[in-house]
Parts: structure tokens; sequence; C-alpha cells
């Protein structure tokens, strides 16, 4: 039996926005977040899901401690971050990291790939002294991500949505970091890349046994990548379980409700799709000529949401060599 170790806890967390009083008009107070509670264990993907608007954001913001909590606490590998102050934090920052939506925003436009990911090497200088010269951590991180060496000169603008995520994700492992939440890190890719992103998401969290917080509105995206999921509703989880328990038997009817919203496109495979085989999980084939692969890859991920069951799609240079590398299922 493998020995479970929190990396996270929460406990008890609320958040209240206050908008002081300005312009003859009242201040507002705004609970967005109710006494939220839950674990993250080392090496789970939990997903954190719900409608717009429900709180996950701020809780992802709370628990990094880029807002300060109104109460309640947030402890990471043991160490209760809540109370300290800016300076016992810092050394503690670099073990959570974010993946944002689009990195394009948080990187500045003006450093290159090089100075991207070599500046907060230098900020943190105990991770040099403990991993290796910085121009070595960048390679190696590069290729963990899937990217060429050579990248390393351009700026963020030069590259594809897929390519810049991939440069968040390095900008988020080069800090070696405990905790990395991922707040609609795939929303703005086109699903085929979505889909090469979540799958990067799994590899590495397989081989550096990554602990991640996923936030995102796409139960699709949620039913491949997540060992567990927690729905918010209006600020508090209603519902916190197993993916495959949630998307086969949701308990709470909110959870139900958000579930049956799922697109489904129809009941039959699509040529170059497996169903979903025992232990094995759906599996995606290139089809022949002009088979509709982007659909087969839609109809996939929504058939392994609605079955609660695993997808995964291998990232090679190109799907189709990929797939058909993959593909050692029998009568396809
Ligand atoms: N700085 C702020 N001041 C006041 N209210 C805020 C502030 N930031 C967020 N809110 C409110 O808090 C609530 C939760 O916002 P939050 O961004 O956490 O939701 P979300 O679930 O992440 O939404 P989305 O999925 O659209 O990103 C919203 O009603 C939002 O308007």
């Amino acid at each position: 039996m493998t020995v479970q170790e929190t990396i996270l806890s929460v406990r008890n967390l609320n958040k209240v926005y206050e908008t002081p009083a300005a312009w003859g008009r009242a201040g507002t107070r705004t609970h967005v977040v109710h006494d939220v509670s839950f674990d993250i264990q080392r090496g789970e993907i939990l997903g954190l899901m719900g409608e717009s608007g429900s709180g996950k954001t701020t809780i992802g913001r709370l628990i990094l401690q880029l807002l300060h909590a109104t109460s309640g606490q947030v402890a990471l590998e043991g160490c209760d971050l809540c109370g300290m102050t800016t300076q016992a934090l810092r050394p503690l920052r670099a073990r959570m990291q974010m993946i944002f939506q689009d990195p394009l925003f948080a990187f500045n436009p003006r450093h290159t790939v090089h100075q991207i990911l070599g500046t907060p090497l230098r900020l943190h200088p105990e991770l040099v002294e403990r991993h290796g010269p910085v121009d070595e951590q960048i390679r190696h991180v590069l290729s963990q991500v899937g990217l060429p060496a050579d990248v390393v000169h351009r700026y963020p603008k030069a590259f594809s949505g897929g390519q810049r995520q991939r440069i968040g994700i390095a900008r988020a492992l080069i800090m070696r970091p405990s905790l990395i939440v991922a707040d609609e890190a795939t929303s703005a890719l086109d699903v085929c890349v979505q889909a090469q992103i979540l799958n990067l998401l799994l590899d590495l969290r397989d081989e550096l046994d990554l602990t991640i917080l996923f936030i995102a509105h796409d139960l699709t995206a949620m039913g491949l990548v997540c060992d567990r999921v927690a729905v918010m509703l209006r600020g508090r989880i209603v519902e916190i379980a197993p993916t495959s328990e949630l998307f086969s038997r949701p308990r709470h009817p909110y959870t139900a409700s958000l579930l049956q919203a799922i697109p489904r496109i129809g009941t039959k495979a699509m040529p170059g799709v497996a169903p979903c085989m025992p232990g094995k999980g759906t599996q995606v084939q290139d089809g022949d000529g002009g088979c509709p692969f982007r659909m087969s890859c839609r109809w996939a991920v929504a058939q392994c949401a609605h079955n609660g069951t695993a997808l995964r799609l291998l990232e090679k240079d190109h799907w189709s060599a990929c797939v058909r590398e993959d593909l050692d299922l029998p009568g396809l």
C-alpha cells in the first residue's frame, strides 16, 4: 500500500471582498468563498470545477497567497501559510507555481525564453546550488516540456498558443514546485492542442510526482486528467469525489446537472475511436484520408467524460504517427 502524503491542506477558508465607500456610495462586502476545506495528496491532480463566478480562481489565489484569506488555513507541506510574514513566505512561494490561461500575459514580452526561465532561478540561488547551472536547468526543463533547446533566444510572441503554454509549464517546473495551480490552463487552446497539453501534464505528473490543482470549466478536460474533482457552487464545495465516481454517480443535483450539460455525439463508435476497453480507457487513432480526427478527439473526450474513464492521447511529432504507434487494440 502506498503511503499518502498531504501536500496541500485547506481548512475552513473564507474570502470576503470589501469595496470601500467612495463618491457618496456605501462600501460593499461580497462573501465569495464559504468555509472551503480539502486536501491534495502528493502526485494527485484535484479538479476544481463550477460555474463562472463560483469562486474557483479566488481559491487558487488564496492558496498561492496572492490574496489574503478573511479566515481559515492553507498549509503547504505542513506549513501554515496564512499567518506568515512576506519574508517568511518568500522561499515557500517558489514551491507553489501557477500555470495561467494564456501565459503571454504573464511573460514580459521583452524577455526571451532564456530570460523568462532563468530570471526566477537567479532570484532563488538555492535552486542553482541544489540543481546545477542555470543554462543546464533551462535545457533540461525545455526537453521535459517537449521544446527544442534553440527556442531560448525567441520571444513569447514568436510561439503558438500551445508552445507558449509549454513555456508556461516550463516556467513553473523550473522552480521544482510542490504544488502547481493550473487555472484554465487549456481553455484558450483548440481541442487537439488542449489534449497535447493535458497529456503533457499527465506525463509530467507521472514522471515528477507533481501535485496539481486543476481549475477549469471544461468537464471533459476534468474527466481526462483529474484523480478527484471538487464541485463548487456559489463559493461552497458541494461535492468532492474520485473522478470516475463523480462522473458515474454524482451525488449532488448540481453536479448531475453539470454532467448532463456535456454535449454527446451519439453513442455509436466513430471512425478512429476505439470504445472504452477495461483498464485501457478510450484510445483514438487517426483514420484514413479525410478522417475527422478532430471530431474523433472531441467524441472520445466527451465519451470518456460520460463514462468516467481515462483517455490518453500520446503526443509525438504528429498525431497520426503517435496514435498509430500507440494503438495495440485488436479489431480496429
Ligand atoms: N477583487 C474583487 N473584488 C470584488 N469581487 C470580486 C473580486 N474578484 C472576484 N470577485 C467576485 O468574486 C466572485 C468569484 O470570482 P472568481 O473569479 O473567483 O470566480 P471563478 O469561479 O473563477 O469564475 P470564472 O470561472 O469566470 O473565472 C465573482 O462574483 C467575482 O465577481
